[in-house]
């Protein structure tokens, strides 16, 4: 980890288009350090976008997007920021220490990060497998694996826990919680809007634009609502629909 002690993220008025389509319309937000923030939103609403526009591969059209102080996208964010997209993105036909051993060399991360994240994941006991042969949630766990080798500062994680089964979802959670207790900020994207209670502090996303950015509790005392997908509905019926049409 560096010195650095800023906002994690800092977005500011993010137009972005992908295709023809415009999928951001001026999103402004800055992300505190040491958190988990959750990134909510339907499918189709833009997080993906969002995302990729924090780790700097998406093409934006205005705005600024700076990350752990430097522009998204600089070199000298590639190790500091970790990305675990929705498919996975590990080798099906090399073993789960291959895999890591892999990027680890890649990254020139020390040799010993391959047992320490292999651990973090709780994947010791299938570290001798072909990832092909792991289930569903085992090669989630090799994906968020790959992304800890280094300890990024910031780890930006594409809908980790979708497909999961709820035990896993939990332990997942518990591990982005002991991450951030060290001083990791995480930014999680779901379309499960019962993970909101997970974060320490939510971004809620439609047609483009935020929202809210609230803390869990911060949004049912202001929506007034029972729960989080209630809040999320209310916030939904007090936005003009202008852009309702951006969800599918
Ligand atoms: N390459 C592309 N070309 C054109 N349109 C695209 C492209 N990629 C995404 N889109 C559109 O951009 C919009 C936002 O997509 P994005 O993947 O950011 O949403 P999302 O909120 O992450 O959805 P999900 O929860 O389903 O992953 C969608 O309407 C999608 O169809």
């Amino acid at each position: 980890m560096t010195n650095y002690h800023g906002p994690a993220i800092i977005i500011d008025r993010l137009h972005v288009s992908r295709g023809r389509r415009k999928v951001l319309h001026g999103v402004t937000v800055s992300v505190e350090p040491g958190q988990v923030v959750g990134l909510l939103g339907p499918s189709g609403c833009g997080k993906t976008t969002l995302m990729r526009s924090i780790v700097g591969v998406q093409r934006i059209d205005s705005g600024t997007v700076t990350v752990l102080g430097s522009p998204a996208g600089t070199p000298n964010l590639r190790r500091r920021v970790g990305y675990v997209t929705q498919s996975a993105s590990v080798y099906d036909d090399l073993t789960v220490t291959q895999n890591l051993s892999y990027f680890r060399r890649v990254l020139g991360a020390e040799r010993g990060e391959v047992d320490r994240v292999i651990e973090a994941t709780d994947l010791g006991a299938h570290a001798s497998q072909l990832v092909d042969t792991l289930s569903g949630g085992q090669r989630a766990r090799v994906s968020l694996a790959a992304a800890l080798i280094g300890s990024p500062e910031l780890l930006v994680l594409d809908e980790p826990t979708v497909g999961l089964d709820p035990v896993l979802r939990v332990e997942l959670w518990r591990l982005f919680h002991a991450l951030a207790d060290e001083g990791t900020s995480l930014l999680v994207s779901s379309h499960v809007m019962d993970e909101a209670t997970r974060c320490d502090r939510l971004l809620l996303m439609r047609g483009g634009v935020l929202l809210a950015d609230e803390t869990p509790t911060g949004l049912l005392e202001s929506t007034g609502a029972a729960d989080t997908e209630d809040a999320f509905l209310t916030l939904i019926a007090r936005t003009p629909r202008k852009r309702a049409e951006d969800d599918s």
